[in-house]
């Protein structure tokens, strides 16, 4: 059976596929909190249920640990998130997160740390209801426990805990296919530094192209073109939560931000999140923003290079500027930052963007789900407005 454990869950079944007068919403309705399971899922008799405080040191280093040695990789296993401490801390605590919902499994020879789930709340928007969510991420299993079934008692203990917390949906995303995305994006990648990714086998020369004129192709300017481009501050959050509140209004699924979010998530935070925006010189209006989250992984196998320095695009709004413009200004920044990469999903208007940046198609898709709540019918990546980590 393929879907053994999500067939028995609450989420759009590939049989309702094309079933349009199933109701959008909430497939069950909420229990009552006195009838959630009280008491954690079991788990094989060897293994303890542990919460991970990331505010500790000792903690925080276990599950970044773990995550290096066996979070996921590409296909062709040449290369495995590396998210840093500070990353993690950063995605874990948002406004409102629970400590609760960063779930780990130990050994209980050993108290090693070989499995963690986590979850933090977020308000998105579907349609024009604004739903209480948990954002579901970083589930891992070592390597060496995988086949037992560890992955969805998981699911399950952090599905209790959030019922526990009175919160009914869910939003994740997998490199696979299970019961049923809300859309499938594709992923595209900009080389910034053509050479390292040649050499550790990310990208392969193109056929007729010579190394020389590969780093010329890639070649960009030493500054960004836009007047007024400069790195987002704590006193442009109104003006940032207005702007991109506006833009992200016109997609079906799209975060809630109000500034207490935009001052977590897009405030630049080193070696975490760069943002920038658009100040009009001659007005001072904040007219357009950008922003990257820095994901390096780790090289499998290469005896040059150990770290690939990943950007992500993020959350992104051109109002006044050509949206060509503002992103080719944005690869212009990560490139003075010394990232090897700048990858992109063809969610929003990316699109418009990515062959004429000079973005290739990676050589996967990143599914989108929701649980516990029906969506009336698969999106187009281009009508999903929300970016996970
Ligand atoms: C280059 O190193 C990699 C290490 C592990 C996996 C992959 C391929 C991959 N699975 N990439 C993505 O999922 C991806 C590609 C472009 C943009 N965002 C992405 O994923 C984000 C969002 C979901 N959580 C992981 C990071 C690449």
């Amino acid at each position: 059976k393929k879907h053994k454990f999500w067939e028995t869950q609450p989420v759009g079944q590939f049989k309702d596929i094309g079933e349009t007068n199933l109701p959008e919403g909430p497939i069950e309705a909420p229990t009552p909190l006195s009838e959630v399971k009280q008491e954690p899922y079991n788990l094989p008799s060897a293994y303890e249920w542990t919460t991970c405080d990331m505010n500790s040191e000792d903690t925080c280093n276990e599950v970044y640990i773990l995550l290096k040695n066996n979070y996921v990789e590409d296909d062709e296993n040449m290369f495995r998130f590396n998210y840093s401490k500070e990353f993690l801390r950063w995605a874990l605590h948002p406004p409102g997160y629970y400590t609760s919902w960063h779930i780990g499994v130990r050994a209980k020879a050993s108290k090693k740390l070989v499995a963690f789930i986590s979850g933090v709340p977020a308000r998105i928007r579907v349609r024009d209801e604004v739903v209480k969510m948990a954002e579901i991420n970083f589930l891992c299993v070592h390597k060496k426990l995988r086949s037992k079934r560890l992955a969805p008692v998981l699911i399950k203990e952090v599905t209790r805990r959030v019922h526990l917390e009175n919160i009914w949906q869910a939003a994740y995303t997998a490199g696979v296919v299970l019961p049923t995305p809300i859309t499938t994006c594709q992923y595209w990648h900009r080389s910034l530094n053509p050479k390292k990714l040649i050499d550790v086998g990310f990208s392969r020369l193109g056929a007729r192209m010579t190394m020389s004129r590969t780093i010329k192709l890639y070649k960009l300017p030493d500054a960004p073109a836009t007047p007024g481009f400069r790195k987002m501050e704590l006193h442009d959050v109104p003006a940032v939560t207005r702007l991109l509140r506006n833009y992200l209004s016109q997609f079906i699924v799209a975060p809630d931000f109000d500034e207490n979010d935009v001052e977590h998530w897009l405030l630049p935070t080193e070696d975490v999140v760069d943002s920038f925006l658009v100040e009009s010189p001659e007005t001072h209006e904040i007219t357009d923003f950008c922003s990257f989250y820095t994901l390096p992984s780790s090289i499998l196998g290469n005896q040059n290079y150990s770290t690939l320095k990943a950007a992500y695009s993020y959350y992104n709004v051109a109002s006044k500027t050509p949206l060509l413009q503002l992103m080719n200004d944005a690869l212009i920044v990560a490139k003075q930052k010394d990232f090897d990469v700048f990858n992109a999903l063809d969610v929003m208007q990316n699109e418009s963007f990515l062959k004429e940046l000079k973005f290739g198609p990676g050589d996967g898709q990143l599914h989108y789900y929701v649980y516990n709540y029906r969506i009336r019918q698969t999106l187009k990546s281009s009508e999903l407005g929300l970016v996970l980590l």
